[in-house]
This record gives C-alpha cells, sequence and structure tokens, in this order.
C-alpha cells in the first residue's frame, strides 16, 4: 500500500499512474481502454486523469460497475464519469455504457459484455474505489452473484446484480465487471481514503478469496496498486 500526505498528492498519483499506462497502451496499439468507478472516491482523480496529455480520441471509458439507471439518475455511475472525467480534451473519449435502457439487468449486461469484447475483451487500466463493507465494482460480499463474480476461469464478461435481500446491499440491480477483467487488466489502481477504509481493506485482504473481494484479487493476481490517504 503506497501512503500519501494529503488528497491531493493520493489524486495525482492515481491520475499520474492510470494515464501512464493508457499513454503506453496508445503508443503500443494505437488505442487504449479504461474502467473506472463509480460512488464518491474517484472525482478528485478522475478532475485531474481529465487534464492528462492524452489523444482521448482514441480512449475508450466504461464503468467497472453501474446502477441499472438511466443517466439522469443521481445514483447513475455514468453520469458521474461523464461530468468528471469525460469533459474538456477527454470528452473526445467513446463512452461505453453498461446500463441499457427498457431492457432488464441481465439483458443490459450481455450487451454491455459485448461491447466491451468488441474492444478486445481487455481493461489497460481500471481505477477501483471499495466501499465500507469491503464490495468493489459491484461484487457486494453477501450477494448472490458474488461467487460467479470471483470465478477466476470465467471468460471476462459483465454480469446483472440483483439488488441485496431484507435490506442488505446494493439497494437497486446493478452491473459489474467480473474478477477475469479485473486479473487481465494492464494496470488497477484501487483508491483509498480515510483510517476506516484502511483496516477494512487489512482485514477484507486477510479473508477467505472465495468470499471476500479484494483477497480474491490478491489471490488472482490482479496487477493491483493500492493507494491511500488518511484524509476520508
Ligand atoms: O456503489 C459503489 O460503491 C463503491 C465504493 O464507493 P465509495 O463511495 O465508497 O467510493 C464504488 O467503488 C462503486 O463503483 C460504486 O458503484
Amino acid at each position: 500500500m503506497q501512503t500519501y500526505p494529503d488528497r491531493d498528492a493520493w489524486a495525482e498519483a492515481a491520475a499520474a499512474r492510470l494515464a501512464e499506462t493508457l499513454a503506453a497502451a496508445i503508443a503500443e496499439r494505437g488505442r487504449a481502454v479504461f474502467a473506472g468507478a463509480g460512488g464518491s472516491t474517484p472525482s478528485p482523480i478522475y478532475a485531474r486523469l481529465a487534464q492528462a496529455d492524452l489523444d482521448w480520441s482514441r480512449v475508450v471509458a466504461t464503468l467497472v460497475d453501474e446502477r441499472h439507471v438511466p443517466e439522469t439518475s443521481p445514483d447513475s455511475n455514468a453520469a458521474l464519469m461523464k461530468r468528471v472525467l469525460l469533459t474538456g480534451p477527454a470528452s473526445a473519449a467513446r463512452f461505453l455504457p453498461l446500463y441499457s435502457p427498457a431492457v432488464t439487468v441481465d439483458r443490459a449486461a450481455a450487451v454491455a459484455a459485448k461491447a466491451l469484447s468488441a474492444e478486445g475483451g481487455r481493461l489497460d487500466a481500471v481505477l477501483l474505489g471499495m466501499g465500507e463493507d469491503g464490495h468493489i465494482c459491484s461484487i457486494f460480499p453477501d450477494s448472490p452473484t458474488l461467487k460467479t463474480l470471483l470465478t477466476p476461469d470465467l471468460a471476462p464478461t459483465v454480469l446483472g446484480v440483483p439488488p441485496g435481500r431484507d435490506g442488505a446491499a446494493p439497494p437497486q440491480e446493478r452491473l459489474s465487471i467480473n474478477l477475469p477483467y479485473l486479473a487481465s487488466a494492464g494496470r488497477v489502481v484501487l483508491a483509498l481514503t480515510g483510517a476506516a477504509k484502511r483496516a477494512v481493506f487489512e482485514r477484507e485482504a486477510a479473508g477467505d478469496p472465495a468470499v471476500h473481494p479484494i483477497a480474491a484479487l490478491i489471490a488472482a493476481k490482479v496487477p493491483l496498486e493500492v493507494l491511500w490517504t488518511e484524509a476520508a
């Protein structure tokens, strides 16, 4: 885990790592695929990444997970990414949504999986956050889709995630990439803030990889870089 003295240094370091990997992919293959998280963590990183000196017209930007809601919803991760990352020069990137309107969450997941596969089926750079319950992407510790999403030897794909039962997370249907997408990525930056999330990360990392997403990432040798700052 890399520790940073404040949020500015933390966000700057995360954005620089992601930009470096996207630039290398563009130099090597003429294109790059970026996948990012929603939630409260990524905004300062997205704001800096948007300023990166990249040929954004060669970047496909997508999400590691999404709530099954339209972009008009305040819960939409797509709306967040478009508002904070895909602005200025970065608006030249092509956005690939996980959500599709007017279809079931499983159908939307199949559509997104096909579209991502058509982009090469591999993510160059990934920005992850982690919830205080230890979820990453929409891979929730107690979800019925947990085991499928964490199965290491499936093909990279996108799956629909049902809402949790009896008030358990997540509150609404979601879509999520699976562990093999993270394991095959070029670089995965997990951005964490605050003492509580650090404690959750350390507890989860020591857990059973079959049911703890962070432990599963480590066991699957995801190219993970954890960047932490105390300022929550
Ligand atoms: O629901 C989600 O939560 C996680 C963590 O969010 P944060 O607000 O604690 O940063 C996020 O990584 C994920 O993409 C999002 O859909």
